[in-house]
């Protein structure tokens, strides 16, 4: 298994820290380009002003760094505006994301990252039937499944699929592609992707499916070519 990192930009902290985080990242990047991959934007939704960390996030875009940026945790739009029009890869969260702000998801090809524990235990979503997973799943938004801290949020990747499978009856080829769109949105190179997605079809193939779209994987796999 291969383990990328995301150095972390916590909001709450000052800007100097979040440019000595882009410095050091740009750095180990250029030394380790397959394991430094991306910046991640996250900590209190309340606390920081994102317009002061975007010279920052801007440096590490043009160093080649993709960016998840947590967005629209909590009700603040013109900072969901601000943040949309800056642009990311990822959106972590999107728990207040509009539907026009949908069709600019679909659009840009911008996941949504959905932490059904998180967001219960931080108190942004009132409940697990009313989780946006739903809306954005029902919208064709690209999103993926996340736990947001495992260790914070005592939860694991596993136990969020069980969740959501709860609360909306999530079937398993839509686990199956709900994690097959986690590879595509993955800070990885396309030969990864394809590779990852091939362990994954070898894995599926052993299961026992309860319907009869899971050759639809196979298909996909074989469909996509690397540029
Ligand atoms: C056995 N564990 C796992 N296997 C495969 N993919 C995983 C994963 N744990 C996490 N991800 C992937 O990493 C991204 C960030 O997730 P966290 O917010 O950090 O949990 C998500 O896209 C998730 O699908």
């Amino acid at each position: 298994m291969k383990v990328k990192l995301l150095p972390s930009i916590n909001r709450g902290e000052p800007v100097s820290v979040s440019e000595e985080t882009v410095a050091l990242s740009v750095d180990f990047c250029k030394l380790y380009p397959d394991i430094i991959v991306g910046i991640d934007f996250s900590g209190n939704p309340n606390k920081g002003n994102f317009e002061e960390f975007m010279p920052a996030l801007t440096l590490a875009r043009k160093h080649g760094l993709m960016l998840a940026i947590h967005c629209a945790e909590i009700p603040n739009r013109s900072e969901i505006k601000q943040m949309l029009m800056f642009g990311m890869s990822r959106c972590g969260h999107g728990t207040y994301l509009t539907s026009a702000d949908y069709a600019y998801m679909k659009q840009h090809n911008i996941a949504v990252e959905c932490c059904l524990t998180s967001n219960i235990k931080s108190g942004t979503v009132e409940s697990l039937q009313y989780h946006h997973i739903k809306r954005l799943i029902e919208a064709e938004v690209p999103r993926v499944l996340c736990t947001d801290d495992s260790g914070v949020f005592d939860t694991t990747l596993s136990n969020e699929f069980y969740l959501a499978t709860e609360a909306f009856g999530l079937t398993q080829t839509q686990c199956i592609d709900l994690t097959m769109e986690a590879i595509d949105h993955a800070f990885a190179s396309c030969e990864e992707k394809q590779n990852l997605k091939i362990q994954l079809d070898a894995f599926i193939s052993q299961m026992t499916v309860k319907d009869n779209r899971v050759h639809k994987t196979k298909r996909y796999i074989e469909k996509k070519t690397c540029e």
